[in-house]
């Protein structure tokens, strides 16, 4: 029986090794079984699609979501804070669907191959933790529990930001849930969300949509143009003003007003277009 749906066993858990919760460390562990079985089923069948399931988790934390991965498949758990790596030793060693690697998940996953991703990820490296996870080899879906702004920003409809831009070219994202802030202990000052990313095999060249993506949203309240013109051209403007059209974007809209695909498309365009400079556009 997992033991830390009691505030009180995670609180002498820790003190018993003389150390206590880590806001620093983004540390608010899900603590309501039910929401728990809601949020790994999504994560079960997406396993049953792959010929070799597999999982890596980010922050396992105490292992509310490790005890039930570890049913379905093995589970690599990439855990930063070594008193919570002792605490999942402790109850997972010896278990065979279980490794665990200790150390920051930033580093740690280089190198690390799995058809699924998944973690309540630690608020203050979301962006980062999720740009590391769509380089894993062999990924196939991404299951994430983040702050419900930033899962709003990952699903919204429209290209309200770069980020929704750059992560919809690896694939297609949907809103699972709302998990409520009463479901974690401590709890936490905003709401959460659960989403999911399930990964294209064909996408837009990353490095030219990022050069794209930093010239365009230079500023929100400009017109994508003169964005384009100012600052360093990280792409060859004349190239990417020339290409806009045949992707659909009118070059006199601001960043937010252009499609999502449209900046796909033309970073495709761009690609096959243009002999890039290894010196000046790497
Ligand atoms: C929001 S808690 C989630 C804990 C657990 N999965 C749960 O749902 O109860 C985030 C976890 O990420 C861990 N963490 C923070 N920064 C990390 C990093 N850079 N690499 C790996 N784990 C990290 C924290 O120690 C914590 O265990």
């Amino acid at each position: 029986m997992y033991p830390y749906y009691s505030r009180d066993r995670i609180q002498a858990d820790l003190r018993e090794l003389g150390g206590a919760i880590r806001k620093s460390m983004g540390q608010n562990f899900l603590i309501d079984p039910n929401t728990i079985d809601r949020l790994v089923r999504p994560v079960h069948e997406a396993l049953q699609t792959c010929s070799e399931p597999s999982v890596i988790e980010i922050g396992p934390g105490l292992g509310a979501l490790t005890h039930r991965l570890i049913e379905y498949a093995p589970v690599t758990a990439l855990e930063l804070d070594p008193m919570l790596a002792t605490l999942l030793r402790r109850q997972f060693e010896g278990q065979a669907n279980f490794m665990l690697i200790e150390g920051d998940a930033r580093r740690t996953l280089a190198g690390l191959t799995a058809p699924v991703l998944c973690g309540n990820l630690p608020y203050y490296i979301t962006t980062e933790l999720i740009l590391e996870s769509l380089s894993v080899p062999g990924v196939q879906h991404l299951f994430f529990l983040v702050q419900t702004e930033f899962a709003k920003r990952a699903c919204a409809k429209t290209a309200e930001s770069s980020f929704t831009v750059f992560l919809r070219n690896f694939g297609e994202v949907k809103l699972l849930e709302r998990v409520p802030a009463s479901c974690f202990y401590p709890v936490p000052s905003v709401e959460s969300s659960f989403f999911t990313v399930q990964l294209y095999e064909e996408r837009a060249p990353a490095a030219i949509l990022e050069k794209l993506l930093r010239m365009s949203y230079r500023s929100k309240r400009k017109k994508i143009r003169n964005s384009w013109r100012v600052g360093e051209a990280l792409l060859p403007v004349e190239t990417v003003e020339d290409l806009a059209p045949s992707a659909g974007i009118d070059a006199e809209k601001r960043p937010e007003e252009i499609a999502i695909e449209a900046y796909h498309t033309l970073a495709r365009l761009i690609a096959a277009n243009v002999v890039v400079d290894p010196e000046r556009h790497a």
